[in-house]
Parts: structure tokens; C-alpha cells; sequence
């Protein structure tokens, strides 16, 4: 379990996350929130990159070390004139990852992603996706706990953002903990077994993805509601994030 208590963080003269509060549990957890929300800022605090950031992060009641979290930022680039190879080593150890079995654990990683036939190459020659997708196979190097994932779908192809989807559902989570930020609704609702709403820094909403869906079927069955909006039978999780960002927003 990843405790977060009392994340306040102060960028500039701007208090940008209000005294958070959140528990995340084993599994694939969505962060949603309109552009400006502070995903991106709640995740790099997470990863204690913001001095600013105050209040405290606990993993199974122990502080939270750097080799505990994977992290793919929104903006991830390689060094040009390396090998994906030497650029992975770099990465590990600059993250302090030392193993024997360094070498193949980056080819698995890299496999995972489906560019095996890149690793010698020079990373210029990678294409924006082909980047990414190297950004996807660092943040599971060394099998982290915590798996934090900044937007890794925007920028790849739809067969690309499948196998992401993939692996994903492949890894085991029984013991981990990923949080994935998207604006890609169906991508949360394939993915993702809990969702944590954040919307001008604060955290509005966190349920089960399931719980979410559920909770819009019932909502339009009520005929206190005014269904002038057109209403599927079957919820999307993208009706209830936007049902609760608007209510949130009105003050309901
Ligand atoms: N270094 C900074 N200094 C001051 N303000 C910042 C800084 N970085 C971000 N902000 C502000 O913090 C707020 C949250 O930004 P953040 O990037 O965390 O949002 P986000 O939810 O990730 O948005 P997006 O979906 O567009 O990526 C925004 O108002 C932004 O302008």
C-alpha cells in the first residue's frame, strides 16, 4: 500500500496540490483530470522531485526509496549518440539497479516493448514512438513496486498502444502498484482497476473503475435525473468522469 498524506506542493508562488490524501492499493490505478489538473506535478512529487513538495509517502509503512518507483515522464528522451543499450545501462545505474543478470533483464524489458532489433542501434535513429516505448521499458527495469507512468500512450501508433495495453495486463500486479496518468478514457477503463479524479489539485474522486460504471447505470435509472444528455444502458467510465467533473466543477 502507497500512503500519501498531506501532499501540499508549492511551485513558484503557486500552490499547485492541496493537501492530498490518497491511498493507492496493489493494482493498475487511472489518474484522470483535465489539462492544468496536476497529475504530472502530483507524479513527479510522488518521485520526490519537487523539494517543495511537503507531507509524506509511505510504501507498506516504510519511506519510499528511489529504486522503488519506475517513472516514464511525459517528456522522456535518449541520448542521441548512445546505443538503446548503453542508454538503458545508464538508466540503471544511475537509478543505483545493479544485478548480475543486468544485461538480460534489459534485453526482457526492451523485448516487452517490441524493439529487440533496436537495442545496438544508436538512439537517433529511434522514431518519437520508438522513444517512448524505450521510456515504457526503463520505468519496469528492475521490477519496481511502483510503476508511474506519465501519459505512455500519447505519441504511439493504435497496434503500439495495443501491446502497451498488453503489458500492462500481462504484468503481474498482485504485488505492485502502477498509476498511469491518460486522457485516454477507454484506456483507464481497459486498463486500470481503480481511478483517482484530481482536478485543480485536488483529489475529487477515487472508486473502482467498476464502481464508477456502476454508479452512472444506476444515477440514469433514477428519474430524479434529467436525462436530456443522451444515455447509453451501458455507462462508459469517460460518462462518469465527465458526470463527476462536472458536479464537482457545479458545486454539487
Ligand atoms: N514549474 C512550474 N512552475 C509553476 N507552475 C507550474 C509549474 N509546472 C506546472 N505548473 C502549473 O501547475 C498546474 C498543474 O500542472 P500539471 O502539469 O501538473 O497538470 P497536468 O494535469 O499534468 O496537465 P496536462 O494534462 O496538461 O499534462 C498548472 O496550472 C501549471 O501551469
Amino acid at each position: 500500500m502507497l500512503e500519501i498524506k498531506n501532499m501540499t506542493t508549492t511551485l513558484g508562488r503557486n500552490t499547485i496540490l492541496h493537501n492530498l490524501n490518497c491511498n493507492f492499493e496493489s493494482g493498475v490505478h487511472g489518474l484522470l483530470g483535465p489539462n492544468g489538473a496536476g497529475k504530472t506535478t502530483f507524479m513527479r512529487s510522488l518521485i520526490g522531485l519537487y523539494p517543495s513538495a511537503t507531507g509524506s509517502i509511505l510504501l507498506n509503512g516504510a519511506n519510499i526509496h528511489s529504486v522503488d518507483i519506475g517513472y516514464l515522464p511525459q517528456k522522456f528522451g535518449l541520448f542521441p549518440g548512445m546505443t538503446v543499450r548503453e542508454c538503458m545501462r545508464y538508466i540503471a545505474f544511475s537509478k543505483g539497479i545493479s544485478s548480475c543478470s543486468l544485461d538480460e533483464d534489459i534485453e526482457s524489458v526492451i523485448e516487452s516493448v517490441n524493439l529487440s532489433s533496436y537495442i545496438d542501434k544508436k538512439a537517433h535513429t529511434l522514431s518519437s514512438g520508438m522513444v517512448r516505448r524505450v521510456g515504457i521499458a526503463q520505468a519496469f527495469l528492475g521490477n519496481p513496486p511502483i510503476i508511474i507512468c506519465d501519459e505512455p500512450t500519447a505519441g504511439l501508433d493504435p497496434e503500439e498502444r495495443l501491446r502497451f495495453r498488453d503489458l500492462i495486463k500481462q504484468t503481474n500486479c498482485d504485488d505492485k502498484i502502477i498509476i498511469i496518468s491518460t486522457h485516454i478514457v477507454d484506456d483507464a477503463e481497459f486498463l486500470c482497476d481503480y481511478i483517482e479524479i484530481i482536478d485543480q489539485g485536488y483529489i475529487i474522486a477515487k472508486d473502482t473503475t467498476d464502481g464508477i460504471k456502476t454508479a452512472m447505470t444506476r444515477l440514469w435509472a433514477s428519474p430524479s435525473i434529467d436525462t436530456s444528455e443522451p444515455a447509453s444502458a451501458d455507462p462508459t467510465l469517460e460518462d462518469g468522469y465527465m458526470y463527476i467533473l462536472k458536479s464537482y466543477r457545479n458545486g454539487v
